[in-house]
């Protein structure tokens, strides 16, 4: 995960409408001591979990479709994991590669318990269906063979699953530069490493390689404890809720300067208090403040990645 760790530092230092304050970074780090507080994953009991491969497929479907809620304020990521999670209870062919492929968007909505349309529901089906063919077409049908591919490597797993499915390649382009952020591939990673406890399909021999994920709570929480600065203009439009383009150098900058701001915090956790970090748990931790913290403002923008 260099290419993600190098890129989007390239970015952070050259942002004009971010900051990474390092004071204030500094300052959170000193208030925990170090120690990031533990939440155990799945704190919200949403999950499917079955010890075997029909969990491997959930949470890659999962993952796939984790994107994009806000535009219906009812709708939250918890609606689709705990929908995921019965269909499959109902009929556990449910997620098989070729019913993947059939679902149409009103069967998607029946799947999540949902009535409305979806936020950018085309997409999703249209994810769902690549997913569908394209584990049929080179892995068996099964999510499970994805992860075995990978031999125990996460950065393996992130370039297998990124070279075959183009839904997940979460990239950008910034002052011509090409930046990486692979949201999703990356939190299928820790999913699974959450999920199995870090054994079986969940045993990763470099897990400590992959960074946060950069979606649109952590930017929100590292923005509340002052550790991302906003220009004025740029707060402006996320407090009234204006749509930040996807693409834009704002939108680029907010999630790249997200990603490097945690990383040094996790270089700072390690020289001041000589304890080794794992980005996933530094995400777990901020994210489920984040989400505890529901009202806390975050940038709006229409995309498949996060
Ligand atoms: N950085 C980061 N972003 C995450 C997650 C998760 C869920 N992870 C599972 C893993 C362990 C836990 O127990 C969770 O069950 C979702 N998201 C993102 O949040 C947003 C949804 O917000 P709202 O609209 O309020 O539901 C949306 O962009 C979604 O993609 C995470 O862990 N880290």
């Amino acid at each position: 995960m260099e290419e993600v760790r190098a890129t989007t530092a390239w970015v952070a230092n050259r942002a004009t409408h971010v900051m990474v304050d390092s004071f204030e970074l500094e300052k959170a780090v000193d208030s925990i001591q170090g120690s990031v507080p533990k939440v155990k994953w799945d704190f919200e009991g949403i999950h499917y979990f079955d010890g075997g491969p029909l969990t491997v497929q959930y949470l890659f479907v999962l993952d796939a479709l984790n994107f994009c809620f806000w535009p219906d304020e009812e709708l939250i990521y918890d609606h689709l994991a705990s929908g995921l999670k019965a269909s499959l209870q109902k009929d556990k062919y449910a997620l098989d590669a070729n019913r993947l492929q059939m679902y149409t968007g009103p069967q998607l909505r029946e799947l999540l318990n949902w009535s409305r349309p979806l936020p950018l529901e085309e997409e999703r089906v249209r994810l769902l269906h690549e997913v569908g063919l394209e584990l049929e077409r080179n892995f068996g049908g099964e999510a499970a063979n994805l992860v075995k591919a990978s031999k125990n490597s996460a950065a393996s797993l992130i370039s297998i699953i990124t070279s075959n499915f183009p839904g997940f390649r979460d990239h950008s382009l910034y002052k011509g530069h090409q930046v990486f952020l692979y949201k999703r591939a990356q939190i299928f990673v820790a999913d699974l490493w959450g999920a199995f406890k870090g054994e079986g399909y969940g045993k990763f021999n470099d897990i400590s390689s992959i960074t946060i994920f950069a979606d649109y709570i952590i930017p929100a929480v590292l923005r509340q404890l002052g550790i991302l600065k906003y220009s004025s203009a740029l707060s402006d439009s996320i407090d009234s809720k204006i749509e930040v383009c996807a693409g834009s150098e704002e939108e680029v900058e907010i999630r790249a300067c997200s990603i490097y701001a945690v990383e040094k915090m996790r270089e700072l956790i390690k020289s001041k208090f000589k304890k080794q970090v794992l980005s996933i748990e530094m995400d777990l931790w901020l994210w489920s403040y984040g989400v505890r913290n529901s009202a806390l403002p975050h940038h709006r923008t229409l995309s498949i990645y996060y």
